[in-house]
């Protein structure tokens, strides 16, 4: 039967994912070793310390609009009020002026409010008269001052180590008067695909022979600033080099990543080769569908993430456990997959035992606003391109067997 289904039997012998993936953040130890970088160049990076503010926020009082700073105690009893413009203040100024009591001051946004003004006129809330002012809204006392320190004052807190510094982590620590700050070095991470049929995209094919489309869908996945990623592109199903290329990559890397040769046939090497050079394996084998057979271990500092060949299974085993795992092990603090409700437009039959992630594209909406799924192919382990047309993962628990069309589902959203 295709996708390994047959073997379904043994699922009760295999690990839950739930419980792999909790075995697999537990022996993802974080990098401990970090750097001071330029705030410039820490995009993308791992957060190594707790950050606090260095200064107020705002940093001092300061107008919320464009318009007239005045001194409520100045109005008399209306209903219309008036009064002489006498001073100027933009942003950027120290806030030093000469109106004197009775008068208004001209200012713009951002700009610092002298202590003595409580309140700022919006100009479209005012009639201009050459030199002076007309209002008949009478002004509440702090209308539109940003008060010095009312977002946070300095010391408060702004971000926790494990972050990954993204554009609104970069803007939260600008603001914060940070021009350096702390990182966790790189991960260091080496990926090659096992297979002596695999070809490079755009050669030509043989017999017998496919192109190696795992080792540019980990390219991509792996892609992040905080990665240092070393390639080591296919190796062929050849137990000396492959055991060489393992060997070497666990002794210069945090984590490695290889495609394909984990499970059961004469020419699966990797689990093998893993305990030939002393590593220590955790998991093998799990109760999901797509992906059965991927397994992980460590070997001293090295943790090794081996993810089956077909690149379905690949893929899927990545975003479930090991994507979690290297986060973890980059420093990043653990955050649990968010998934969505989604509707089966249609039912399910199919052979209960792993907890299966299957293609969906979505169809519309439900009558409660839910995105409607309609399941792809029931066989799809190796159906790579029918994942670049997926618009996500259904997530059918391992013990169900069939639900109706119109049943709920959980869905992970590309
Ligand atoms: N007797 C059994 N056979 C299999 C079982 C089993 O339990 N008993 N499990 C099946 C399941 S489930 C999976 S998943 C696969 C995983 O096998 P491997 O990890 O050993 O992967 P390979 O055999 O090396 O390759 C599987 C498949 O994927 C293609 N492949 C491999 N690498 C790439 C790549 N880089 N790019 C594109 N395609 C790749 C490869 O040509 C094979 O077709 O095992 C089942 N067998
Ligand atoms: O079903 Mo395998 O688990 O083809 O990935």
């Amino acid at each position: 039967m295709a996708d390994g289904c047959a073997c379904d039997r043994h699922a009760h012998m295999y690990l839950t994912v739930e419980d792999a993936l909790e075995r697999g953040l537990s022996v993802a130890d974080p990098v401990t070793e970090t750097e001071i970088l330029p705030l410039e160049q820490a995009i993308g990076r791992v957060l190594a310390e707790d950050c606090a503010s260095k200064v107020d926020m705002p940093a001092f009082d300061n107008s919320a609009m464009d318009g007239y700073a005045i001194r409520t105690g100045d109005l008399g009893d209306g209903p219309v009020f008036e009064l002489p413009i006498a001073g100027r203040v933009a942003a950027g100024d120290c806030g030093d002026h000469d109106a004197p009591e009775g008068s208004a001051l001209r200012i713009f946004t951002g700009a610092p409010v002298p202590p003595e003004f409580d309140a700022v006129l919006m100009q479209e809330d005012c009639d201009l008269l050459i030199d002076r002012i007309r209002f008949s809204r009478r002004p509440k006392p702090g209308q539109h001052i940003r008060r010095a320190g009312e977002d946070l004052c300095a010391g408060g807190p702004i971000l926790r180590r494990g972050c990954e510094i993204g554009p609104r982590e970069m803007a939260a620590l600008a603001s914060a008067g940070y021009g350096e700050v702390l990182v966790f070095r790189k991960l260091k991470v080496t990926i090659f695909s096992t297979g002596s049929e695999l070809r490079h995209p755009g050669e030509p094919i043989g017999p017998g022979q496919i192109y190696n489309s795992n080792r540019y869908m980990l390219l991509a996945l792996l892609q992040k600033p905080w990665i240092e990623l070393t390639d080591r592109g296919p190796v062929e199903d050849d137990p000396t080099r492959l055991e060489q290329v393992l060997r070497e990559a666990c002794d210069a890397s945090d984590l490695i990543v290889t495609t394909g040769g984990v499970s059961v046939g004469d020419e699966d090497h990797m689990p093998r080769l893993f305990s030939a050079i002393g590593g220590e394996t955790d998991v093998m084998k799990v109760a999901m569908k797509p992906g059965k057979p991927v397994m992980f271990g460590r070997r001293g500092r090295a943790l090794y993430v081996g993810l089956p060949g077909n690149p379905v299974s690949a893929y899927v085993t990545w975003q479930i456990i090991g994507s979690q795992m290297m986060a973890r092990r980059a420093g990043l603090c653990h955050r649990p997959q968010i998934t969505v409700q989604a509707v089966l437009a249609e039912p399910v039959q199919r052979r209960a035992g792993r907890q299966e992630y299957r293609p969906v594209q979505i169809d519309g909406t439900s009558p409660r606003g839910l995105p409607n799924v309609r399941l792809m192919a029931p066989a799809y382990s190796g159906r790579v391109a029918l994942l670049a047309q997926a618009d996500g993962l259904a997530i059918i628990p391992a013990e169900i067997e069939g639900l109706p069309a119109g049943h709920s589902i959980e869905l992970l959203r590309f």
